[in-house]
Formats: C-alpha cells, structure tokens, sequence
C-alpha cells in the first residue's frame, strides 16, 4: 500500500475531472545524464537545439543558480525552446523553484499550458515530505485537465533536507506521478550542519585510518595508510532503497568541481554500483563522463549473456569459471542485460558495441 493519504482503490484515480489517468507503472526511459541548463542564459539555451540525440534529459534549471532578477527570463526561456524544438528521443524536463518560493505558482501555471504536452518530468527542490508531493499532484492534475494534456506529467523529487531524507519512502510513495528522487548534496549538507562546502563528491578529513604498526619493543614503525570514505553512502543507499520499493528511479545529483573528472567519475560509479540509473551534468563534459558511466561495461554484458545462456530454464546451479551462479546470480545478470536493451534502444553506438559480443559457450 503506498504511504498515501488515498485509499489504495483511488490511488490511481485522476485527481482533477478531465486529467489523465495515473500510470501504474513509470516507464523506465534511459536517463544517464540530466543535463542542466539556465534557460535565461542566452549563451547556453542557444547550445540546446543541437544537444539534442546527445544527451538522454535535457533540464531547464529554474530554481537555484539561476539569479532571482532572472527567474522570469528563465521560465519564458524554457517556453520559447520547448515550443520550439523537436526532441526526439530527449526528455525534457524541468526543475520549478522551490514550493515557498515567490516564483514557483507562476512557473507551474505558466509551463503546463504552454509546454505540457512537451515536458515529461517537472524536478521538485527541497521535498520535505508526501505533504510537498501531494500539493505538486493536484495543482498538475487541475492544470493539465485545463490544458487537456493526455497524459501525466511526471514528477521527481530532491532530497536535500534533513526532513526529506527522514520522509523518503513516503516521498516515493506519495503519487503515482513519482517518477524518481535526486540527492541535492549543498542544500542537504547545509541542512544537516555537515562541515563540507563541496557540492557532491567526497572530502579528504572523512577517512579511517590504518591501525599502527609497532615495533617488538612498542615503537610505531611505518606510514599509517588512510583510506577517504565516502560521505554520501548513507543517503544514496536509503534512496536506493525507498525508490526500488516504489519502482522508481534513483539518482545521483550534482558534482560540483568540474575539473575533477576523475573525481566525478567515480562518485557517478559508486552511485551506478550502488542502483542509481543516472546523474546530473552540470557542464557540458560530464554529459560523456555520465553516459561512460551508467552504462554497462561490455565485458558486463558478455558475463551477463552467458549466465543467461547458462542458465536455461532459469533454476538450479551451474559452474562457470571457477563461480557458482544460480537463480539469484541470474537476475544480478538480467539487470543488466535489460539495461542494455533499454540503452541500444536509443544509442546506436552502443547498440553496436553490445550486438557485436560474441558469448563464449
Ligand atoms: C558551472 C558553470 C557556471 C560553468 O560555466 P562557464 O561558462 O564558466 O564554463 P565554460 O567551461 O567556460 O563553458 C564552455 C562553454 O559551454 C557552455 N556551457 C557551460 N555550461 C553549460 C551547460 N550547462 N549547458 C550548455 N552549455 C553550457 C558555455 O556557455 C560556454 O560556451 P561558449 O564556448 O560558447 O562560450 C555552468 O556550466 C553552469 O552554470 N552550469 C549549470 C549550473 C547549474 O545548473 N547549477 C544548479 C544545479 S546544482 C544545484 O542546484 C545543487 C543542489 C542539487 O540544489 C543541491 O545540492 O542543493
Ligand atoms: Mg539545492
């Protein structure tokens, strides 16, 4: 039963006369990269138009970073490029400013008549709970009934307050219109009183350290090797958690030193390792980095073809290369494999690569 104030019979009842009914399933649609641009930059909305087939999402980022004397250039930005570009196999999404915020009433009757029929996820900042989700759920049902759109726009939530990660599987349960949750690392680090002021990725003080190794007479010998953990384990793997219960999509977020590729790399890894599907780019050179990332290795895919293969009817146990793979191990290897599918289906180069793997017997 999801964590709804609805009972579970209208759970997937439209919430206004004449919107679209409720999915009852979110469509698993590649999102590798979402990639953020300020639409009131004219500078960077005008790169848009070509991005296009590059990119898996591209998002107009209304809320922060984008200056407040800005914010209505920004959403009548937005407008001009949705009307005025096809995106094919892109998403386009949104992020709307914060729900207490002066702007975000405006943003939401101005984008769904205008652009409804072209934005398939509108990013909600600063959840704190199913109350934020809720509000969100019925003003887009009583918009998009007025606008006659003919099916749902989705929604996504970003976990950046204490609150929000203490309410996330009631977050994701909130509505059918859940599409995924994001981790906001500056708001959310800012809000616990976290003493980092990175956005995203990792921080050399946050380390365990080697036990000391001592000389027979008790002397400390030797270098003690510090090993750098990771800060945000903890939330990534409760909003992995929360959004598979709910069958929705989890997210890394934003990595802000766009310098450090290397850096991003592996916190994009880590997330992908961990159940995230995809992750935000800020620039447009974390787009390639996203996309090498949160698709699976070819080597990945041969592995998983050929426990499949093994495996025939899908039970029991089998050896292959010294490791036992069994009816679990097999649908370790169909996540994959699905993802695969999913990604050929919308990348020609990598559909090349992974029809080109031949699975040894
Ligand atoms: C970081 C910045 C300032 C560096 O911008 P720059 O112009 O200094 O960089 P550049 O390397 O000089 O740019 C090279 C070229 O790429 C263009 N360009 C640059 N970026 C983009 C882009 N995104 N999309 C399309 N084009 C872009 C740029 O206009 C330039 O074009 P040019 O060669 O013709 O001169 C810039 O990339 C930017 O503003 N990116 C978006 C920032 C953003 O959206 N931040 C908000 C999300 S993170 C967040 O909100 C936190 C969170 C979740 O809420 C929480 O943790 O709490
Ligand atoms: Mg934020």
């Amino acid at each position: 039963m999801p964590s709804s104030s609805r009972s579970a019979k209208d759970f997937f009842r439209p919430l206004a006369v004449g919107a679209p009914t409720p999915l009852t399933e979110v469509p698993a649609r590649p999102s590798r990269a979402i990639h953020f641009f300020d639409p009131s930059n004219e500078k960077m909305a005008a790169k848009i138009p070509a991005m296009v087939g590059t990119v898996d999402v591209l998002l107009g980022n209304l809320e922060d970073a984008v200056k407040a004397d800005n914010k209505v250039a920004a959403r009548e930005g937005l407008v001009k490029i949705a009307q005025g570009t096809d995106f094919g196999p892109t998403q386009l999404w949104t992020r709307i400013n914060a729900l207490d915020s002066p702007w975000v009433l405006d943003d939401l009757t101005t984008l769904v008549p205008a652009i409804g029929d072209k934005l398939d996820v509108i990013m909600v900042p600063k959840v704190q709970g199913a109350e934020d989700i809720h509000y969100v759920d019925r003003l887009l049902a009583q918009l998009e009934a007025k606008a006659g759109l003919d099916r749902p726009i989705l929604v996504h939530a970003i976990l950046e307050t204490a609150r929000g990660v203490a309410n996330v599987e009631e977050i994701c349960g909130a509505s059918p219109r859940m599409q995924g949750l994001s981790l906001g690392p500056a708001d959310l680090a800012a809000d616990r009183r976290m003493k980092t002021t990175r956005v995203g990725g990792g921080h050399p003080g946050y380390l365990v350290r080697q036990d000391p190794t001592k000389s027979s007479d008790g002397i400390e010998v030797g270098e003690r090797a510090t090993y750098q953990q990771d800060l945000w384990h903890y939330t990534i793997a409760r909003m992995v958690d929360a959004c598979a219960m709910h069958g929705i999509y989890p997210y890394y977020g934003p990595f802000g030193d766009i310098a450090d590729e290397v850096a991003c790399e592996d916190q994009f890894r880590n997330a992908f390792l961990l159940g995230c599907v995809g992750t935000w780019s800020l620039h447009p050179k974390q787009i390639a980095i996203a996309n090498r990332v949160f698709s699976p290795s070819v080597e990945d895919i041969k592995h998983a073809r050929r426990v499949v293969a093994a495996m025939g009817d899908g039970t029991g146990a089998v050896m292959l290369d010294g490791k036992m793979e069994d009816d679990a191990s097999l649908k370790q290897c169909l996540v994959m494999v699905r993802l695969a599918e999913e990604l050929a289906a919308i990348d020609p180069e990598l559909k090349k690569q992974y029809d080109a793997i031949e699975v040894p017997a």
